[in-house]
């Protein structure tokens, strides 16, 4: 079995693929950054809870857009499992062509799941992490270019954290656009400024690319967002971790 790590800047995504079997997905804080030992620790009892035995895990590949953790999992999961997991890069070779020495592994991973997935034309995947990103990839396999803002929770926190009289809210969808309470006039903000921008984008790349894209979301507030428009296509969460395992067969 193969297991699948993708480290991001809030969470760590976790996915053990299994042969005929529903893959089995979880995630575990970035934050605040721990030794090797204690992520020994901590990695040791994190499969039992779902029903996981270790000694199946075959298989590592791990993404990292954390410079910081990429070696601490990487030597913390060799100790458990008694082989060295593999890393992958921007650099790992694949059918994906881009010519930036910096892409994140994360956007790298999402133009591979992309381009290896059933989906056809010129793709958009937006990526709702800490950092909002939207990647577009042709039909070559060739990346047109990425944008990065700042994700949704991110923008949250420091839009609570910098004013006295802003509460945490739910990012739920108010009743209109024009909110007469903190909360909804907030959830506005949130939701459909967000949204628009999100619509907006979309847009904006496919007139720049001359195509009408085909739009696929991941990550954590995907799930919520995608719902809310029907610019976007599909939400996968696991469309990264996905283009992390085709990485790995491609190069094992
Ligand atoms: N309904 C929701 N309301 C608010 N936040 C949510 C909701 N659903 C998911 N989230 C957020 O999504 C996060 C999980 O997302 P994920 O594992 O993809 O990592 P990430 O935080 O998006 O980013 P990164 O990949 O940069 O670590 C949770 O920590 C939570 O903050
Ligand atoms: C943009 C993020 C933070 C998204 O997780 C990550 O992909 C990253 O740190 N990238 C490095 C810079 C770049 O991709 O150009
Ligand atoms: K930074």
């Amino acid at each position: 079995m193969l297991l699948a790590v993708n480290i991001g800047n809030t969470n760590m995504r976790f996915a053990v693929f299994q042969d005929q079997k529903e893959t089995i997905t979880w995630t575990i804080n970035s934050k605040p950054y721990r030794t090797e030992d204690e992520l020994f620790a901590k990695f040791s009892s994190m499969y039992r809870p779902f029903g996981i035995d270790g000694s199946e895990i075959t298989d590592i590949v791990i993404g990292s857009v954390v410079p910081a953790l990429t070696i601490s999992v990487q030597n913390a999961l060799m100790k458990i499992h008694g082989f060295e997991p593999m890393i992958v890069d921007r650099n790992t070779p694949s059918p994906v062509k881009h010519s930036s020495n910096q892409m994140g592994t994360d956007l790298y991973a999402n133009a591979i799941a992309a381009h290896g997935g059933s989906y056809k034309g010129k793709k958009i995947v937006i990526d709702f992490g800490t950092a909002l990103t939207f990647l577009g990839i042709d039909e070559q396999g060739q990346v047109g270019g990425v944008v990065i803002a700042p994700g949704i929770n991110t923008a949250l926190k420091s839009l609570v954290g910098e004013t006295a009289q802003l509460p945490e809210i739910e990012l739920i969808r108010p009743q209109s656009v024009l909110g007469m309470n903190t909360e909804a006039c907030m959830q506005s903000g949130m939701v459909y400024g967000y949204l628009s921008m999100i619509e907006g984008m979309i847009d904006r790349i496919n007139q720049e690319v001359g195509e009408k894209c085909f739009v696929i979301s991941t990550g954590g507030l995907g799930g919520v967002y995608a719902p809310l428009t029907n610019k976007i296509d599909t939400d996968d969460r696991l469309h990264t971790i996905k283009g992390l395992k085709l990485l790995y067969e491609m190069n094992r």
